[in-house]
């Protein structure tokens, strides 16, 4: 093969949008953008990738490719088709728009850039449904890795696997993604564990055009395994039912034109994860409960995205003023802000 260059870009992702927890995503219009120069095969000795990055986490990413998330991800799925290392003299640039830690789909990007770079480096042409088998060995829960690589607003299922197929999908992370040393020789240690067939299933709603997401972004980190960690293991049948009689309604109700605020806004309520969550995010139920449709024309609804910190508010206009009065009332429990006015954008893109 000669030497090529190409690039990949993912989207960030909002997972849950209320009441769809471990459900639901949606795909915005900030891009995690790998661009990958692979030269030609030649008879100089091995070179390791190098990887440089730029933007969002860029002083935090580790730059070793046999320690980033993102090419650990590449390295698994080509090891799974009997490709035991990246072709020598890779350049990687990753260039980041979406913030770490923030409810944004960072992790689910960087999956997805992963199983999309191994693709292209192992030519292995695999169909997105298996890609998403290899993403959901990783990151365990479908809604941002889902929404991340088909994109729109995307809800889907686990299936339910039989008795050794969900053996081989519940292998320790550690396994799928061993950390090599850089300079790991010949012996790779044991054979990936390979995904079973068909893990994940998906369906694309519609989407209103009109409607636009206000991100308002506290700026501190909340990891998603710290933000799992604090819900219960149990729910009410009252509670249950409060979700599901409201994720029915709007997984059609943003899909329609014009949306109804009045429909929207008890739609986006939650009780599954949000109440759960609030001691993590200091103003998260002043925010919430302060702006609604009435008090802020062109609100339709408002939720925490994905884990959080970050909160989603869904609106057809009125952005600055629903951003700048949340900022206001996070400003009183000591939080500073960022916001961003984002569209609902495409999934991943090789090119
Ligand atoms: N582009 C990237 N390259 C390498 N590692 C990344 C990248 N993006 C995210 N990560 C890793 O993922 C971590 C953040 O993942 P986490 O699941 O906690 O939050 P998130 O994905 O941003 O939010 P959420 O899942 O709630 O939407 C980062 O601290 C970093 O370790
Ligand atoms: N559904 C997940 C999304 C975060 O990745 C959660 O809320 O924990």
């Amino acid at each position: 093969m000669a030497f090529r260059t190409f690039t990949i870009k993912v989207p960030a992702t909002s997972a849950n949008i209320g009441p769809g927890f471990d459900v639901v995503g949606l795909s915005l219009s900030l891009h995690l953008t790998l661009t990958v120069v692979q030269p030609a095969p030649s008879d100089r000795p091995y070179a390791p990738p190098v990887l440089k990055y730029s933007g969002e986490g860029a002083t935090e990413v580790p730059l070793d490719a046999y320690k980033n998330l993102t090419t650990r991800v590449a390295l698994y799925l080509l090891r799974c088709h009997d490709i035991r290392s990246f072709p020598s003299g890779l350049d990687i640039h990753v260039d980041n728009q979406i913030p770490f830690g923030r409810g944004l789909g960072s992790s689910g990007a960087a999956v997805i850039a992963g199983v999309l770079l191994g693709n292209e480096l192992g030519g292995l042409k695999l169909p997105r449904e298996r890609l998403l088998d290899f993403a959901l060995m990783v990151e365990r829960h479908p809604d941002n890795v889902t929404a991340a690589l088909v994109g729109g607003f995307v809800g889907s299922y686990l299936r339910e696997l039989d008795a050794a197929a969900t053996e081989a999908a519940s292998v320790p992370l550690s396994e799928v993604l061993p950390e090599f040393p850089p300079d790991a020789g010949e012996d790779w240690g044991l054979n990936p564990p390979v995904p079973p067939l068909g893990i994940g299933h998906y369906i694309r709603f519609g989407w209103s055009e009109s409607i636009k997401a206000v991100a308002i972004i506290p700026r501190f980190e909340l990891s998603t395994a710290k933000a799992r960690e604090v819900l219960p293991l149990q729910y009410s049948r009252k509670d249950l039912v409060f979700n599901l009689q409201r994720l029915a309604v709007l997984t059609t109700a943003l899909g329609q034109s014009p949306p109804d605020p009045e429909l929207i806004y008890e739609a986006m309520k939650d009780r599954v994860h949000q109440p759960y969550r609030k001691a993590l995010i200091p103003g998260l139920p002043e925010v919430t409960s302060a702006i609604t449709p009435t008090t802020h024309p062109g609100l339709l609804g408002i939720c925490l995205s994905g884990a959080g910190p970050t909160i989603l508010a869904l609106a057809t206009h009125g952005f600055e003023a629903i951003a700048e009065d949340a900022r206001a009332i996070f400003k009183t429990t000591g939080v500073e802000i960022d916001w961003k006015i984002l569209t609902v954008v495409g999934g991943s893109v090789v090119e």
